[in-house]
């Protein structure tokens, strides 16, 4: 049965600490229920269904390569060709069977002209880092290149703007993992029904990533906007950030092979009187959920631009809505 007991007066800042690893708190379950830390599991990966080239940007990093990964084993084209934020890399990556040249900043506006000459039906798949989304997307959006934006952060407001004043194809998500999505999806739709349902409830959020993330949570983002919504009270200066790894492992209770690649987010509401409180976690180890969501992401892409679909900017609810996720 369940207690009806109030929570006490006083939330520890971090549940997380307050339970500890050995109680049995979520995080365990990615042990068995995750892939290894990078690789896929792309073996049983369904065809597209739609076969066109793809260009992922950010093949150096770890979600480019996870993605391009994913690609490849959809039977999709890639396009053997990637950007860095550095000059004079003078690299190539191997992904499957294909070798992918890294071009530095100078030589992009060229490259991916030339790429769009050769190949133009390609979509681009970004991701790179938060300080490169928009000049990223100005460029896509100046060659006419339809772009999935996987990197979060950066001015969210101009990216929407250039998008919109270029009249280019974008579909832009802090978060492709479908089941993510589906949670995102349901507290927009609570949100939007319920306004002010939870009025003066106190909100705290913790988020935990492997700590190369740079900035903080896109989907904490999300989810607190339509927390706001409902009527939370929330001050995005009090967002606990983990990115240490010794706290990782022994008080978010991280498995230890997911230090380098997992997304750990909880979102805790008290009632003003403390009587009432409600919780709700979603904890990701590995990058796998992502990556298949992003290709879902540019399949679903690739056909509005073909069908000339009059809306032009889409997110990750619109591919869940029509099915179109694995
Ligand atoms: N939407 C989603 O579901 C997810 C979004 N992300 C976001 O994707 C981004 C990348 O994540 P990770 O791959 O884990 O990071 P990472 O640090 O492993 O890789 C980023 C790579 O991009 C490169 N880069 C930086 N600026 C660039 C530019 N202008 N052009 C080309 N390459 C550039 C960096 O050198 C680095 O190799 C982050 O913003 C992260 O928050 C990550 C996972 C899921
Ligand atoms: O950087 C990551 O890893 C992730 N970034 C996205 C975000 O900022 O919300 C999605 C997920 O949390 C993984």
């Amino acid at each position: 049965m369940l207690s009806l007991r109030a929570p006490p007066r006083t939330f520890s800042p971090s549940p997380w600490r307050r339970r500890g690893r050995l109680d049995g708190f979520a995080a365990p379950r990615c042990v068995s229920a995750a892939p290894p830390a990078t690789t896929l599991e792309t073996a049983t990966a369904r065809p597209a269904g739609v076969s066109f080239p793809i260009l992922v940007n950010g093949c150096t990093g770890k979600m480019g390569v996870s993605v391009a990964e994913a690609a490849t084993s959809r039977g999709l084209h890639l396009v053997p060709v990637s950007f860095s934020s550095r000059e004079n890399l003078d690299k190539t990556i191997q992904i499957g069977d294909v070798d992918v040249e890294i071009y530095g900043p100078s030589a992009r506006e060229d490259v991916l002209s030339s790429v769009i000459d050769e190949f133009p039906d390609v979509v681009v798949v970004d991701y790179t880092a938060p300080n490169s989304v928009n000049s990223n997307a100005e460029l896509y959006c100046k060659l006419g290149v339809p772009f999935v934006m996987g990197t979060t952060g950066g001015d969210q407001q101009l990216l929407y703007k250039s998008v919109q004043d270029s009249n280019n194809y974008a579909l832009i998500s802090p978060q492709m993992g479908k089941q993510v999505v589906a949670f995102l999806a349901a507290m927009e739709t609570i949100a939007e029904q319920f306004p002010g349902a939870f009025s003066g409830y106190r909100l705290e959020v913790l988020e935990s990533h492997q700590a190369g993330k740079l900035d903080t949570s896109g989907t904490a983002k999300a989810v607190i906007a339509c927390f706001e919504k409902l009527g939370a009270v929330f001050d995005m200066d009090r967002m606990v950030k983990i990115r240490d790894p010794e706290q990782q492992l022994y008080m978010v209770g991280v498995p230890e092979e997911h230090i380098e690649g997992h997304a750990f987010h909880l979102y805790h509401l008290t009632s003003p009187d403390d009587s009432v409180s409600f919780e709700f976690q979603h904890n990701v180890c590995g990058r796998s959920i992502y990556a298949e969501g992003s290709v879902d992401a540019a399949v679903f892409l690739y056909k509005k631009v073909q069908s000339m679909d009059p809306k032009r900017i889409y997110d990750m609810i619109d591919v869940l809505q029509e099915g179109d996720m694995w």
